[in-house]
């Protein structure tokens, strides 16, 4: 059988064949998601794991005539480990999701150990993945995922990246909506991190930087709680899945193309930031490249407004927080 290096190597489409394992694949996340990841080209392998349905989810899918093998584990039998071996890159959205009257951040309790021990069996048998994290509340679980990593010694701040993609395709939709354009033509840069006031649009760098206040003011508002339209409106039944499928479906793409030696991929997310580190902010979303390693090269946040530097120092403070808030969950609970 021809390993995956000679495969890259053989294929006509160089350097295009990848395991992806899902974490949570028959969630209502995890379903779409798979199956948006069967139909990439660039994906070889998928593997789906969940406690419940994996095996089903990837035997529905497998019937699809892409060029990808599916693979359905549960936790029986060292599943998680199968599931997880040799992965180039690893989607998590394990985990509850809100009701209505719960923020992102009443989720961490649960997900927290959700997240961590899906971590610990990635850094043993997925050391060199890229992992994708879309768990709530993600200011916390990409910080938690950080730490277990670090514990293992194969921590790799290049190939950890929190999923705020919803955000971006949000934040295209709203503005088309309100200045009347075509969504797809629209491309707004969000930075800071995945909840409320962490989440800053920066509507200064679009050609539509003069709307006035009061409809700045309410778009900017829908962008940070669009989360809640989706759970209130689902009533208690989850949040947000088709469109965070599609979300983490476009950022697992970029994070392909740039392993795949694509140039020009860029992506804002939520990564083991040096910007403002110093003071005592080590995740921050801002717009990467991505490259063969992971991340290549993190962008500056450019010009900003009054309006978004007041939101950043805001989202900053918050996020001091929520990463705290993480990296002391591991600590206590290793
Ligand atoms: N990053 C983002 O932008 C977004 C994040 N989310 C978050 O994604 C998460 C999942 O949401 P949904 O898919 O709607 O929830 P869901 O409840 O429909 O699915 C979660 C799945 O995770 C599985 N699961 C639970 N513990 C597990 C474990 N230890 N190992 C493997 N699988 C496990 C469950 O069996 C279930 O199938 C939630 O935390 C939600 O808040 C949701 C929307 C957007
Ligand atoms: O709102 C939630 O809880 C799910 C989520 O992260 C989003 O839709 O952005």
């Amino acid at each position: 059988m021809l390993s995956k290096a000679s495969v890259r190597q053989f294929s006509s489409s160089a350097a295009s064949a990848y395991k992806v394992t899902v974490l949570g694949a028959a969630g209502g996340i995890g379903q779409p998601l798979s199956l948006l990841m069967k139909l990439n080209h660039k994906v070889t392998n998928l593997a789906l794991y969940d406690l419940r349905l994996g095996k089903g989810v990837a035997t529905d899918l497998s019937h699809i005539p892409t060029n990808s093998t599916v693979e359905g584990f549960g936790p029986d039998n060292d599943g998680l480990a199968k599931a997880l071996k040799d992965a180039d890159v690893v989607l998590i959205p394990a985990g509850v999701p809100r009701k209505p009257g719960m923020t992102r951040d009443d989720l961490f309790n649960t997900n927290a150990s959700i997240v961590r021990d899906l971590a610990k069996a990635a850094a043993v048998s997925a050391p060199n993945a890229a992992l994708l994290i879309i768990s709530n509340p993600v200011n916390s679980t990409v910080p938690i995922v950080s730490e277990v990593l670090k514990e293992k010694g194969v921590y790799n701040p290049k190939k950890l990246f929190g999923v705020t993609t919803l955000d971006v395709l949000r934040s295209s939709r709203f503005l088309s909506e309100v200045v009347g354009t075509n969504p797809t033509t629209e491309t707004v840069t969000v930075v800071g991190g995945h909840s409320g006031v962490t989440i800053v649009p920066l509507l200064s760098q679009t050609k539509h930087k003069d709307l006035p206040k009061d409809k700045y003011e309410a778009l900017v508002h829908r962008i940070q709680f669009g989360g809640d339209e989706v759970v209130k409106a689902k009533d208690g039944a989850g949040s947000a899945t088709l469109s965070m499928a599609q979300a983490g479906a476009r950022m697992a793409g970029s994070v392909l193309k740039g392993l795949a030696g694509e140039t020009d991929i860029t992506e804002p997310t939520y990564i083991d930031n040096p910007l403002f580190k110093s003071e005592g902010v080590d995740f921050f979303s801002t717009r990467v490249t991505l490259g063969p390693e992971g991340v290549k090269e993190v962008h500056p946040l450019g010009n900003l407004s009054t309006a978004e530097q007041e939101m950043i120092a805001t989202a900053k403070e918050t996020l001091k927080k929520n990463i705290k808030k993480g990296v002391d969950f591991v600590k206590a609970n290793p």
